[in-house]
């Protein structure tokens, strides 16, 4: 479970990047993160995760603080940053025995789960060639596979889908699913609406660091008293604004 109480983030002081944002996401659920460029989508995720500091508003994953105690709050998630070029002069293998280190993965059970994650994402082949080497798409698995070898119980990620090709979005896609039917948590950010649709139990559309919707894509047709797509709904709601 993720809860955001009353969070505010400004840049330079002057811009709400976002403002008196609450909001709970359930174990259980596929949650989607939904907004236009710039809606404070990324400046959310990096205050749930601790990269950035609130300047007011409390944040917990699994009852746990990020600001109170952030060394147990991270235990409990993993994060896909939105851009994937990390450690890019380690082989694949290494960045994946270095991030199960940092978790304290015993031996036998990362090489289990690494041989499984890398067989689910075609990449057993690419293991021990450097991350500098790899596609675009590659290094976001690599980085996707390096979350996962710790099984965090709440996974985060900013737009995991860019870059994959349908195999791999379809793997991660049904992942995601198997975690929440676990009672586990997803939260992640999308601009493909038509993911967003199929995939969450809930979606919350942000724009200019306000949440303008939080619900069931159902709920949301109900509110507008209408049948359209979950993409017609957004830009009807981000246009208004
Ligand atoms: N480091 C920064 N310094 C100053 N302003 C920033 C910084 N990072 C983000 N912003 C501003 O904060 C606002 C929210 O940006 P954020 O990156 O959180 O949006 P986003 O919803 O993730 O956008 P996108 O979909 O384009 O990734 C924007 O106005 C952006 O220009």
């Amino acid at each position: 479970m993720i809860e955001l109480m009353d969070v505010t983030k400004s840049y330079n002081g002057t811009v709400k990047a976002v403002d008196n944002l609450t909001l709970t996401v359930r174990g259980g659920e596929i949650f989607g993160f939904l907004g236009p460029n710039g809606a404070g989508k990324t400046t959310t995720i990096k205050m749930i995760t601790g990269i950035i500091q609130p300047d007011k508003g409390t944040i917990r994953i699994n009852g746990k603080d990020i600001s109170q105690s952030p060394l147990e709050a991270k235990k409990q998630f993993g994060y896909v940053p939105d851009s994937p070029d990390l450690f890019l002069r380690l082989k694949g293998l290494e960045y994946l025995n270095f991030m199960a280190d940092m978790y304290d993965v015993p031996r036998e059970l990362r090489k289990e789960r690494i041989e499984a994650l890398a067989r689910r994402f075609d990449m057993l082949h690419a293991l021990s060639d450097p991350i500098q080497s790899y596609s675009h798409g590659m290094r976001q698995k690599i980085v996707i596979m390096g979350v996962l070898v710790h099984d965090p119980a709440v996974w985060i990620l900013d737009e995991p889908l860019t870059g994959l090709d349908p195999k791999s979005s379809y793997t991660l896609k049904e992942m995601m699913r198997e975690h929440t039917d676990s009672g586990k948590t997803v939260l992640f950010s999308t601009h493909v609406l038509e993911v967003a649709e199929k995939l969450c139990d809930r979606v919350a559309i942000i724009n200019k660091g306000v949440i303008l919707f939080c619900g069931t894509f159902k709920d949301m047709q109900e509110r507008f008293q209408s049948d359209q797509s979950l993409e017609s709904l957004f830009l009807e709601l981000t246009n208004h604004e």
